[in-house]
Protein backbone atom coordinates (compact mmCIF):
# COMPACT_ATOMS: atom_id res chain seq x y z
CA UNK A 1 0.00 0.00 0.00
CA UNK A 2 1.36 3.66 -1.19
CA UNK A 3 2.22 5.74 2.35
CA UNK A 4 0.67 8.57 3.08
CA UNK A 5 2.57 11.77 3.96
CA UNK A 6 0.86 14.04 5.78
CA UNK A 7 2.47 17.64 6.19
CA UNK A 8 1.92 19.30 9.27
CA UNK A 9 3.53 22.71 10.56
CA UNK A 10 3.22 26.06 11.91
CA UNK A 11 2.55 29.38 9.91
CA UNK A 12 5.18 30.00 7.27
CA UNK A 13 7.12 26.96 8.14
CA UNK A 14 7.61 25.73 4.58
CA UNK A 15 4.60 23.03 4.42
CA UNK A 16 4.01 24.29 0.91
CA UNK A 17 7.54 24.48 -0.12
CA UNK A 18 7.89 21.39 1.41
CA UNK A 19 5.24 19.52 -1.02
CA UNK A 20 6.50 21.14 -3.98
CA UNK A 21 9.96 19.97 -3.55
CA UNK A 22 8.86 16.56 -2.26
CA UNK A 23 6.39 15.99 -5.56
CA UNK A 24 9.32 17.58 -8.16
CA UNK A 25 12.33 14.81 -6.08
CA UNK A 26 9.86 12.08 -6.51
CA UNK A 27 9.23 12.95 -10.12
CA UNK A 28 12.84 12.82 -10.85
CA UNK A 29 12.76 9.95 -9.26
CA UNK A 30 10.28 8.83 -11.47
CA UNK A 31 8.20 7.70 -8.49
CA UNK A 32 5.39 10.56 -9.27
CA UNK A 33 3.41 10.86 -6.07
CA UNK A 34 -0.50 11.49 -5.50
CA UNK A 35 -0.69 14.61 -3.87
CA UNK A 36 -3.74 16.42 -1.97
CA UNK A 37 -4.27 19.92 -1.16
CA UNK A 38 -6.27 20.72 2.05
CA UNK A 39 -5.68 24.24 2.53
CA UNK A 40 -8.88 25.94 0.94
CA UNK A 41 -7.71 29.58 1.45
CA UNK A 42 -4.08 29.47 -0.43
CA UNK A 43 -4.07 31.49 -3.36
CA UNK A 44 -2.27 29.61 -5.95
CA UNK A 45 -0.58 26.29 -5.20
CA UNK A 46 2.57 25.81 -7.06
CA UNK A 47 2.65 22.21 -7.35
CA UNK A 48 0.28 19.64 -9.67
CA UNK A 49 -2.27 18.45 -7.19
CA UNK A 50 -4.81 15.34 -7.86
CA UNK A 51 -7.10 16.49 -5.30
CA UNK A 52 -7.70 20.00 -4.43
CA UNK A 53 -10.24 20.98 -1.80
CA UNK A 54 -10.53 24.26 -3.26
CA UNK A 55 -12.20 22.79 -6.78
CA UNK A 56 -15.30 21.18 -4.20
CA UNK A 57 -15.36 24.00 -1.56
CA UNK A 58 -15.31 27.99 -2.42
CA UNK A 59 -13.70 29.32 0.78
CA UNK A 60 -14.88 33.02 0.45
CA UNK A 61 -18.05 32.17 -0.01
CA UNK A 62 -18.63 29.95 3.05
CA UNK A 63 -16.94 33.39 4.79
CA UNK A 64 -19.70 35.17 3.18
CA UNK A 65 -22.64 32.65 3.71
CA UNK A 66 -22.01 31.90 7.11
CA UNK A 67 -20.51 35.01 8.01
CA UNK A 68 -17.47 33.91 9.11
CA UNK A 69 -13.80 34.90 9.63
CA UNK A 70 -10.40 33.80 7.96
CA UNK A 71 -10.48 31.05 10.71
CA UNK A 72 -13.49 29.94 10.83
CA UNK A 73 -13.94 29.47 7.23
CA UNK A 74 -10.70 26.89 7.05
CA UNK A 75 -12.31 25.16 9.66
CA UNK A 76 -16.17 25.14 7.76
CA UNK A 77 -14.58 24.26 4.41
CA UNK A 78 -12.61 21.22 6.00
CA UNK A 79 -15.77 20.32 7.63
CA UNK A 80 -17.87 20.36 4.17
CA UNK A 81 -14.80 18.44 3.00
CA UNK A 82 -14.38 15.56 5.66
CA UNK A 83 -18.31 15.10 4.92
CA UNK A 84 -17.02 13.27 1.38
CA UNK A 85 -13.78 11.66 2.72
CA UNK A 86 -15.16 8.34 1.86
CA UNK A 87 -15.52 9.37 -1.89
CA UNK A 88 -12.09 11.22 -1.46
CA UNK A 89 -10.29 8.01 -0.17
CA UNK A 90 -11.79 5.58 -3.06
CA UNK A 91 -10.46 7.69 -5.57
CA UNK A 92 -7.24 7.83 -3.85
CA UNK A 93 -7.59 3.87 -3.25
CA UNK A 94 -8.81 3.26 -6.86
CA UNK A 95 -4.81 4.88 -7.92
CA UNK A 96 -3.16 3.54 -5.27
CA UNK A 97 -1.46 0.79 -7.76
CA UNK A 98 0.01 3.93 -9.73
CA UNK A 99 2.08 5.58 -7.25
CA UNK A 100 4.09 5.00 -4.08
CA UNK A 101 3.39 7.93 -2.21
CA UNK A 102 0.33 10.03 -0.92
CA UNK A 103 1.56 13.78 -0.14
CA UNK A 104 -0.95 15.95 1.85
CA UNK A 105 -0.67 19.46 2.52
CA UNK A 106 -2.48 20.63 4.94
CA UNK A 107 -4.00 24.58 5.95
CA UNK A 108 -1.10 27.31 6.88
CA UNK A 109 -3.28 27.75 10.55
CA UNK A 110 -1.88 24.34 12.27
CA UNK A 111 -4.67 24.40 15.44
CA UNK A 112 -7.57 24.26 12.33
CA UNK A 113 -6.78 20.82 10.97
CA UNK A 114 -4.78 19.42 14.11
CA UNK A 115 -7.34 20.72 16.90
CA UNK A 116 -10.59 20.15 14.56
CA UNK A 117 -13.28 17.09 14.30
CA UNK A 118 -12.72 17.22 10.26
CA UNK A 119 -9.13 16.79 10.71
CA UNK A 120 -9.05 14.22 12.61
CA UNK A 121 -11.78 12.52 10.64
CA UNK A 122 -9.51 13.29 7.50
CA UNK A 123 -6.27 12.11 9.41
CA UNK A 124 -8.07 8.69 10.68
CA UNK A 125 -9.84 7.87 7.31
CA UNK A 126 -6.39 7.77 5.49
CA UNK A 127 -4.86 6.10 8.42
CA UNK A 128 -7.57 3.04 8.41
CA UNK A 129 -6.78 2.68 4.11
CA UNK A 130 -2.98 3.12 4.19
CA UNK A 131 0.14 3.37 6.47
CA UNK A 132 0.52 6.58 7.04
CA UNK A 133 3.00 9.45 8.38
CA UNK A 134 3.23 12.89 9.98
CA UNK A 135 5.64 15.16 8.68
CA UNK A 136 6.07 17.73 10.96
CA UNK A 137 7.43 20.99 9.45
CA UNK A 138 9.62 23.28 11.32
CA UNK A 139 11.29 26.82 10.77
CA UNK A 140 15.10 26.15 11.66
CA UNK A 141 16.07 29.62 11.55
CA UNK A 142 13.20 30.57 13.66
CA UNK A 143 13.64 27.68 16.19
CA UNK A 144 17.23 28.41 17.53
CA UNK A 145 15.83 30.30 20.39
CA UNK A 146 14.91 27.60 22.97
CA UNK A 147 11.55 29.18 23.73
CA UNK A 148 10.54 28.59 20.38
CA UNK A 149 12.05 25.56 19.88
CA UNK A 150 10.66 24.39 22.78
CA UNK A 151 7.27 25.52 21.77
CA UNK A 152 7.46 23.87 18.20
CA UNK A 153 8.40 20.15 19.56
CA UNK A 154 5.73 20.62 22.72
CA UNK A 155 3.52 21.02 19.67
CA UNK A 156 4.73 18.22 17.83
CA UNK A 157 4.10 16.39 21.17
CA UNK A 158 0.79 16.80 21.40
CA UNK A 159 0.39 16.09 17.81
CA UNK A 160 1.65 12.86 17.98
CA UNK A 161 0.20 11.45 21.42
CA UNK A 162 -3.41 13.18 19.34
CA UNK A 163 -3.23 11.70 16.08
CA UNK A 164 -1.19 8.58 17.44
CA UNK A 165 0.76 8.20 14.02
CA UNK A 166 4.54 7.56 13.56
CA UNK A 167 6.06 11.09 13.15
CA UNK A 168 9.44 12.08 11.11
CA UNK A 169 10.32 15.53 12.83
CA UNK A 170 11.61 18.11 9.43
CA UNK A 171 13.98 20.92 10.43
CA UNK A 172 13.29 23.10 6.86
CA UNK A 173 15.10 25.97 5.62
CA UNK A 174 18.61 24.11 6.35
CA UNK A 175 19.78 26.36 3.64
CA UNK A 176 19.76 29.59 6.13
CA UNK A 177 21.06 28.07 9.21
CA UNK A 178 21.92 24.20 9.66
CA UNK A 179 19.84 22.36 12.35
CA UNK A 180 22.96 20.64 14.05
CA UNK A 181 21.86 22.77 16.94
CA UNK A 182 18.30 21.57 17.17
CA UNK A 183 19.45 17.72 16.71
CA UNK A 184 21.45 18.20 19.82
CA UNK A 185 19.17 19.44 21.74
CA UNK A 186 17.69 16.61 21.33
CA UNK A 187 20.08 14.20 22.10
CA UNK A 188 22.01 16.18 24.50
CA UNK A 189 20.24 17.24 27.76
CA UNK A 190 23.45 19.46 28.65
CA UNK A 191 23.53 21.08 25.44
CA UNK A 192 20.29 22.28 25.87
CA UNK A 193 20.50 23.52 29.17
CA UNK A 194 23.71 25.56 27.92
CA UNK A 195 21.98 26.89 25.70
CA UNK A 196 19.44 28.28 28.14
CA UNK A 197 21.97 29.23 30.47
CA UNK A 198 23.63 31.42 28.33
CA UNK A 199 20.72 32.82 26.30
CA UNK A 200 19.89 36.34 26.45
CA UNK A 201 16.60 37.02 26.08
CA UNK A 202 15.43 33.92 29.15
CA UNK A 203 18.34 35.24 31.40
CA UNK A 204 19.17 38.46 32.79
CA UNK A 205 22.71 39.46 33.68
CA UNK A 206 22.59 37.83 36.96
CA UNK A 207 20.13 35.18 37.07
CA UNK A 208 22.09 32.80 34.90
CA UNK A 209 19.01 30.38 34.23
CA UNK A 210 17.03 30.52 37.20
CA UNK A 211 14.62 32.98 36.10
CA UNK A 212 10.84 31.42 35.64
CA UNK A 213 10.79 31.42 31.65
CA UNK A 214 14.29 29.06 31.65
CA UNK A 215 13.52 26.87 34.70
CA UNK A 216 9.89 26.04 32.98
CA UNK A 217 11.69 25.56 29.60
CA UNK A 218 14.00 23.13 31.45
CA UNK A 219 11.54 21.70 33.46
CA UNK A 220 9.92 20.50 29.82
CA UNK A 221 12.95 19.44 28.37
CA UNK A 222 13.26 16.72 30.96
CA UNK A 223 9.51 15.58 30.42
CA UNK A 224 10.38 15.54 26.36
CA UNK A 225 13.07 13.36 26.51
CA UNK A 226 11.19 10.63 26.14
CA UNK A 227 9.26 12.11 23.43
CA UNK A 228 12.71 12.52 21.37
CA UNK A 229 13.33 9.26 21.49
CA UNK A 230 10.22 7.97 19.37
CA UNK A 231 10.88 10.52 16.42
CA UNK A 232 13.03 10.65 13.41
CA UNK A 233 15.03 13.95 12.81
CA UNK A 234 15.12 14.89 9.39
CA UNK A 235 17.02 18.00 8.47
CA UNK A 236 16.47 19.38 4.94
CA UNK A 237 15.92 22.28 2.58
CA UNK A 238 12.82 22.54 0.36
CA UNK A 239 15.16 25.58 -1.30
CA UNK A 240 17.71 23.39 -2.55
CA UNK A 241 16.29 19.91 -2.23
CA UNK A 242 19.31 18.66 0.53
CA UNK A 243 17.97 16.51 2.69
CA UNK A 244 15.05 15.00 0.92
CA UNK A 245 16.98 11.48 0.14
CA UNK A 246 17.40 11.14 3.88
CA UNK A 247 13.46 12.38 4.30
CA UNK A 248 12.44 9.38 1.79
CA UNK A 249 14.57 6.90 3.74
CA UNK A 250 12.67 8.20 6.99
CA UNK A 251 9.46 7.51 5.61
CA UNK A 252 10.40 4.19 4.61
CA UNK A 253 11.31 3.48 8.19
CA UNK A 254 8.23 4.75 9.67
CA UNK A 255 5.92 2.97 7.35
CA UNK A 256 7.45 -0.16 8.87
CA UNK A 257 7.20 1.00 12.32
CA UNK A 258 3.44 1.54 11.21
CA UNK A 259 3.22 -1.64 10.28
CA UNK A 260 4.63 -3.60 13.32
CA UNK A 261 3.42 -1.18 15.75
CA UNK A 262 0.65 1.20 14.90
CA UNK A 263 -1.38 -1.07 13.21
CA UNK A 264 -1.75 -3.71 15.53
CA UNK A 265 -2.52 -0.51 18.49
CA UNK A 266 -5.13 0.97 15.73
CA UNK A 267 -6.77 -2.81 15.19
CA UNK A 268 -6.88 -3.36 18.75
CA UNK A 269 -8.69 0.07 19.30
CA UNK A 270 -10.82 -0.84 16.57
CA UNK A 271 -11.88 -4.55 17.77
CA UNK A 272 -12.33 -2.34 21.79
CA UNK A 273 -14.98 -0.10 20.00
CA UNK A 274 -16.56 -3.03 17.57
CA UNK A 275 -16.90 -5.23 20.73
CA UNK A 276 -18.63 -2.00 22.82
CA UNK A 277 -20.59 -1.65 20.39
CA UNK A 278 -22.20 -4.78 20.07
CA UNK A 279 -22.18 -4.95 23.91
CA UNK A 280 -24.30 -1.61 23.50
CA UNK A 281 -26.55 -3.88 21.11
CA UNK A 282 -27.15 -6.42 23.13
CA UNK A 283 -28.32 -4.65 25.70
CA UNK A 284 -30.45 -2.38 23.52
CA UNK A 285 -32.16 -6.20 22.37
CA UNK A 286 -32.43 -6.75 25.37
CA UNK A 287 -34.12 -4.19 26.74
CA UNK A 288 -36.55 -4.39 23.69
CA UNK A 289 -37.32 -7.77 24.64
CA UNK A 290 -38.45 -7.15 27.62
CA UNK A 291 -40.40 -4.90 26.32
CA UNK A 292 -41.87 -6.87 23.75
CA UNK A 293 -43.29 -9.37 27.01
CA UNK A 294 -40.33 -11.40 26.57
CA UNK A 295 -39.46 -12.77 29.81
CA UNK A 296 -36.43 -14.57 30.63
CA UNK A 297 -36.75 -18.22 30.02
CA UNK A 298 -35.25 -19.24 32.87
CA UNK A 299 -38.35 -18.10 34.82
CA UNK A 300 -40.76 -19.97 32.52
CA UNK A 301 -39.19 -23.43 32.82
CA UNK A 302 -37.36 -23.35 36.17
CA UNK A 303 -34.90 -25.99 36.22
CA UNK A 304 -34.00 -25.78 32.55
CA UNK A 305 -30.14 -25.74 31.88
CA UNK A 306 -28.49 -22.76 30.75
CA UNK A 307 -27.81 -23.02 27.65
CA UNK A 308 -31.57 -23.40 26.67
CA UNK A 309 -32.31 -19.46 27.76
CA UNK A 310 -33.07 -17.30 25.51
CA UNK A 311 -31.97 -13.64 26.39
CA UNK A 312 -31.79 -11.43 23.52
CA UNK A 313 -32.86 -11.84 19.80
CA UNK A 314 -29.14 -12.61 18.88
CA UNK A 315 -29.20 -16.03 21.08
CA UNK A 316 -32.41 -16.58 18.76
CA UNK A 317 -30.68 -16.17 15.43
CA UNK A 318 -27.67 -18.71 17.09
CA UNK A 319 -30.34 -21.33 18.41
CA UNK A 320 -32.02 -21.23 15.33
CA UNK A 321 -28.83 -21.38 13.66
CA UNK A 322 -27.63 -24.13 15.47
CA UNK A 323 -31.16 -26.34 14.56
CA UNK A 324 -31.23 -25.45 11.14
CA UNK A 325 -27.41 -26.65 10.68
CA UNK A 326 -28.31 -30.03 12.71
CA UNK A 327 -31.50 -29.93 10.63
CA UNK A 328 -29.58 -29.79 7.49
CA UNK A 329 -26.69 -32.60 8.26
CA UNK A 330 -29.96 -35.03 9.47
CA UNK A 331 -31.52 -34.39 6.43
CA UNK A 332 -34.70 -32.93 8.38
CA UNK A 333 -34.65 -29.84 6.55
CA UNK A 334 -35.29 -29.22 3.03
CA UNK A 335 -32.53 -26.23 1.62
CA UNK A 336 -35.40 -24.48 -0.21
CA UNK A 337 -37.60 -24.00 3.15
CA UNK A 338 -34.80 -22.19 4.78
CA UNK A 339 -35.61 -18.81 4.38
CA UNK A 340 -36.98 -17.67 7.56
CA UNK A 341 -38.81 -15.07 9.62
CA UNK A 342 -38.81 -14.26 13.15
CA UNK A 343 -41.36 -12.71 15.08
CA UNK A 344 -41.94 -12.44 18.74
CA UNK A 345 -45.32 -13.99 20.62
CA UNK A 346 -47.54 -11.39 21.74
CA UNK A 347 -48.11 -11.81 25.51
CA UNK A 348 -51.50 -10.46 26.86
CA UNK A 349 -51.30 -11.50 30.12
CA UNK A 350 -48.01 -10.67 30.83
CA UNK A 351 -46.85 -14.04 31.42
CA UNK A 352 -44.78 -15.98 29.27
CA UNK A 353 -46.36 -18.24 27.05
CA UNK A 354 -44.12 -21.02 26.61
CA UNK A 355 -44.32 -23.45 29.60
CA UNK A 356 -43.23 -26.74 27.58
CA UNK A 357 -40.05 -28.91 28.19
CA UNK A 358 -37.07 -27.26 28.14
CA UNK A 359 -35.06 -29.70 26.50
CA UNK A 360 -37.99 -29.85 23.88
CA UNK A 361 -37.91 -26.00 23.67
CA UNK A 362 -34.50 -25.98 22.33
CA UNK A 363 -35.14 -28.95 19.77
CA UNK A 364 -37.98 -27.38 18.35
CA UNK A 365 -37.67 -23.55 18.65
CA UNK A 366 -38.23 -22.72 14.89
CA UNK A 367 -41.21 -24.28 14.76
CA UNK A 368 -42.76 -22.93 17.91
CA UNK A 369 -41.70 -19.42 16.48
CA UNK A 370 -43.44 -20.18 13.43
CA UNK A 371 -46.36 -21.01 15.36
CA UNK A 372 -46.33 -17.96 17.68
CA UNK A 373 -46.25 -16.01 14.20
CA UNK A 374 -49.21 -17.60 12.53
CA UNK A 375 -51.02 -17.74 15.86
CA UNK A 376 -50.83 -13.68 16.40
CA UNK A 377 -50.55 -12.87 12.54
CA UNK A 378 -53.73 -11.11 12.73
CA UNK A 379 -53.41 -8.72 15.36
CA UNK A 380 -51.92 -5.26 13.91
CA UNK A 381 -49.40 -5.36 17.00
CA UNK A 382 -47.42 -8.61 15.50
CA UNK A 383 -46.52 -7.28 12.51
CA UNK A 384 -44.87 -4.17 14.22
CA UNK A 385 -43.29 -7.16 16.27
CA UNK A 386 -42.43 -8.84 12.73
CA UNK A 387 -41.24 -5.24 11.01
CA UNK A 388 -38.91 -5.15 14.28
CA UNK A 389 -37.86 -8.98 13.90
CA UNK A 390 -37.04 -8.01 10.68
CA UNK A 391 -35.18 -5.06 11.00
CA UNK A 392 -33.15 -6.59 13.46
CA UNK A 393 -32.54 -9.04 11.68
CA UNK A 394 -31.40 -7.44 8.54
CA UNK A 395 -28.78 -5.24 10.83
N1 LIG B 1 15.26 29.87 2.70
C1 LIG B 1 14.24 29.06 2.63
N2 LIG B 1 13.00 29.53 2.61
C2 LIG B 1 11.97 28.66 2.51
C3 LIG B 1 12.17 27.27 2.46
N3 LIG B 1 10.96 26.68 2.40
C4 LIG B 1 10.04 27.66 2.40
N4 LIG B 1 10.64 28.87 2.46
C5 LIG B 1 10.00 30.18 2.50
O1 LIG B 1 9.17 30.25 3.64
C6 LIG B 1 8.00 31.01 3.37
C7 LIG B 1 6.78 30.20 3.71
O2 LIG B 1 6.72 29.08 2.87
P1 LIG B 1 5.38 28.31 2.58
O3 LIG B 1 5.74 27.09 1.81
O4 LIG B 1 4.36 29.20 2.01
O5 LIG B 1 4.98 27.94 4.06
P2 LIG B 1 3.62 27.27 4.55
O6 LIG B 1 3.94 26.60 5.82
O7 LIG B 1 3.03 26.43 3.47
O8 LIG B 1 2.77 28.53 4.75
P3 LIG B 1 1.22 28.56 5.18
O9 LIG B 1 0.57 27.37 4.57
O10 LIG B 1 0.73 29.85 4.62
O11 LIG B 1 1.24 28.53 6.65
C8 LIG B 1 8.07 31.36 1.88
O12 LIG B 1 8.57 32.67 1.77
C9 LIG B 1 9.06 30.37 1.32
O13 LIG B 1 9.74 30.93 0.23
C10 LIG B 1 13.52 26.77 2.50
O14 LIG B 1 13.80 25.59 2.48
N5 LIG B 1 14.51 27.72 2.58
Amino acid sequence: MPATIICIGMAGSGKTTFVQRLNSHLHQKKTPPYVINLDPAVLKVPFGCNIDIRDSINYKKVMEDYNLGPNGAIVTSLNLFSTKIDQVLSIVKKRSDSFKHCVVDTPGQIECFVWSASGSIITESFATEFPTVIAYIIDTPRSANPSTFMSNMLYACSILYKTKLPMIVVFNKTDVRDAQFAKDWMTDFEAFQDSLRSNAELNDETSNGSGYMASLINSMSLMLEEFYSTLDVVSCSAYTGEGFDDFLKAVDDKVDEYNDFYQKERDRIVQEKKDKEKKDKDAQLTHLMKDLGLKDKKKAASGAADKDEVDVLSDLEDEIERDEKAGYEHGLIDLEDSEREYTFQEDRTGEVRDEEDASEVAKSIQQRYQQAFESTAKTASSSVAEDIAKYINGA
